[in-house]
């Protein structure tokens, strides 16, 4: 693992409003994800309250204070739904001595407003709650999803702007997940060595787009751009005083989806090299964002993946007749950073 370096210059991700549906937004979209894979997304633009956030992350808080025994009731399993203890998930296999310090905690999908997995009793009073917050994720997930569509300039006679939301409709089961994420401070006896160690391993995510909710003063997360280079909470341009943006990602089945134009980019979580040895808790909040399980993995019909003669990833595979699920393309993803079998 390379160390990081105190020098290393901030990321320059585009910070975008997108309260207005249209083609300037879209096309700046689409232009921040096929050259970073990354894009802040101001929060006062989205119909996504502040305070929600912030709610959301005294719950986490809440969640992670509780005793081990009661979050062990909860663990996570084969369905990628519960709570992950600190070590047990190792994003970046093949560099990585071992797991990662960090905890963290999967909401899969609900039903009418009701968790379908075991909620941990520090959280059971807020399963509405915590529905509604899911909710309008995926809303604003799906609004961006219509303005990426409207981007990649998709054919009308295909259904146009409505083609990939159309795909993530919620009419059926879907990889999705809200994840809370909590890294501790490491103590003094953990043997933490920065060249060694990492609170989130290396990796790409791997669904169609990705929500990173971020609170000020705990950085750490950077991306590999021109070698890793940190990603602000606060990017230039955004007072301090102001709701951290968005981050939005692009996944990996976004990325294979359209030939690689939208780019799925490596990023990681370390203690800062600004903090002090072993830094402070760090709590963030991802919204993964992922296809109904049997949207099939066809070439995205895009006038401007066409031009650009994209070949890769599921225009590769068309010609070679072969058409994943979406399904199919995360058990492949999460087998190789669980250990997991494929059955
Ligand atoms: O905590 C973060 O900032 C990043 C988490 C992340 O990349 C992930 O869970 O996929
Ligand atoms: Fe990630």
């Amino acid at each position: 693992m390379t160390a990081q370096s105190p020098l290393a210059e901030a990321a320059q991700i585009p910070v975008i409003n997108v309260s207005q549906t249209d083609s300037e937004t879209a096309d700046r979209l689409v232009d921040a994800a096929a050259t970073f894979g990354f894009v802040f997304v101001e929060l006062e633009s989205t119909d996504i309250n502040y305070n929600d956030v912030q709610r959301m992350f005294e719950l986490s808080k809440a969640f992670f204070a509780s005793p081990k025994s009661e979050k062990a009731k909860c663990a996570i399993s084969e369905n990628n739904r519960g709570w992950s203890s600190m070590l047990s998930e190792t994003l970046d296999p093949d560099n990585q001595r071992r797991g990662d310090f960090k905890e963290a905690f999967n909401f899969g999908e609900f039903q009418d407003g009701k968790a379908q997995q075991p909620i941990p009793d520090a959280l059971a009073a807020e399963e509405s709650y915590l529905s509604g917050f899911y909710d309008s994720c995926h809303d604003l997930c799906v609004r961006l999803l219509q303005l990426f569509a409207m981007g990649l300039k998709i054919d009308e006679s295909a259904g146009g702007k409505h083609w990939f939301s159309a795909r993530h409709d919620r009419s059926g089961p879907s990889g999705s997940i809200l994840r809370l994420l909590h890294y501790p401070v490491i103590p003094e006896d953990a043997g933490y060595v920065p060249e060694k160690d990492i609170r989130a391993g290396a990796h790409s995510d791997y669904g169609s787009i990705t929500l990173l909710f971020q609170r000020p003063g705990q950085e750490g997360l950077e991306i590999l751009s021109k070698g890793w280079q940190p990603v602000p909470v606060h990017p230039d341009g955004v007072d301090a005083s102001r709701p951290p943006p968005i981050l939005v990602n692009i996944g990996d089945l976004l990325s294979y989806w359209t030939g690689g134009h939208l780019k799925s980019t490596v990023h990681r979580v370390v203690v800062p090299a600004s903090a002090r040895a072993g830094g402070e808790d760090r709590y963030s909040m991802a919204f993964f964002c992922h296809p109904v399980d049997t949207a099939l993995l066809v070439p995205v019909p895009s006038e401007l993946l066409r031009e650009h003669g994209k070949k890769r990833g599921a225009m590769e595979a068309a010609t070679q007749g072969r058409v994943i699920t979406a399904a199919e393309h995360l058990k492949d993803r999460l087998a190789a950073t669980y250990g997991w079998t494929k059955s």
